[in-house]
């Protein structure tokens, strides 16, 4: 699968009607975007330029105003169990235990045993990290703990497509650092079976340190404005590498904000 296409977003468009103010407003323009198997694909962006909107779109969530999204030639029309979300927030539900939240998705799936339920939560608890909190909630978690929680719980499907919206915007900076790096160490060591990942982020470096590929959205309505290709492997990247192409980025992000 690796390099076969697996998601496009063709030629989207997303236009909002505002009911108070009887208008329309366009949030997003001729968006096109390609993820291929085994690639981390990051949207970068300002606030409000509709990252999550897209974000959503391509999960299925929102229909666009024009323009498609497929996901293995095939038209997303609806979510899908071979994708799967974790928020910045976290978004777990706080009445269930960290087993409970995990286990979620997995219930009630046609063909999945209890016994190969528990086996699936006890694994993901191993490999992300949260040994001994099965039966904690979610108000007894530190904010990374919590995340932890939600990629677990995200991952529990076995999605093709993970989709991470903003995931370590929440977490102070090193606790961000560490789950990102851990989350990857296990997605490049085909510990996962996700082949490919899609984050947005507003953070230039995060996106750097991560990615594959870079689509930066800016203007109003959002449009993609410039597409970087990360071609050094990830474990290869220097400290140094990672900063000189963030202020490259930063430089040029700042430079096509002041020509529009
Ligand atoms: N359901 C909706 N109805 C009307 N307007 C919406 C809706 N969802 C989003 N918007 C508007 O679309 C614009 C883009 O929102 P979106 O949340 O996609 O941006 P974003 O880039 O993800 O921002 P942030 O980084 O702050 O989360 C905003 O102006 C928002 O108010």
């Amino acid at each position: 699968m690796k390099n076969d296409v697996l998601l496009t977003v063709e030629r989207v468009s997303k236009t909002f009607v505002q009911r108070e103010q009887a208008a329309e407003k366009t949030v997003l323009n001729n968006i096109c975007l390609q993820v291929s198997g085994h690639q981390f694909v990051s949207i970068l962006g300002h606030s409000g330029v509709g990252k999550s909107t897209l974000l959503r779109m391509i999960a299925g969530l929102m229909q666009p105003t024009s323009g498609v999204v497929t996901f293995e030639h095939q038209l997303v029309t609806e979510p899908s169990r071979r994708m799967s979300m974790v928020f910045q927030n976290f978004a777990l539900f706080p009445w269930l235990t960290v087993r409970k939240n995990i286990s979620f998705g997995l219930e009630g799936q046609p063909g999945l045993s209890r016994q190969a339920i528990n086996d699936r939560v006890t694994q993901l608890i191993e490999l992300i990290g949260l040994v001994g909190l099965d039966d904690v909630y979610p108000h007894e978690l530190s904010g990374g703990m919590k995340q932890r929680v939600g990629f677990a719980r995200a991952l529990a499907v076995n999605p093709d497509l993970l989709l991470l919206d903003e995931p370590f915007s929440a977490l102070d900076v090193l606790i961000g650092q560490q789950l990102s790096q851990d989350f990857i160490r296990l997605w490049e060591q085909n510990l996962l079976q996700t082949q490919s990942i899609i984050m947005v982020t507003h953070n230039i470096e995060e996106a750097v340190r991560l990615s594959d590929v870079v689509y930066v959205l800016g203007g109003t309505p959002g449009e993609v404005v410039r597409v970087y290709y990360l071609n050094q492997p990830r474990n290869e990247r220097t400290m140094q590498q990672i900063m000189q192409k963030t202020i490259e980025i930063t430089n040029q992000f700042k430079h096509d904000m002041q020509s529009e």
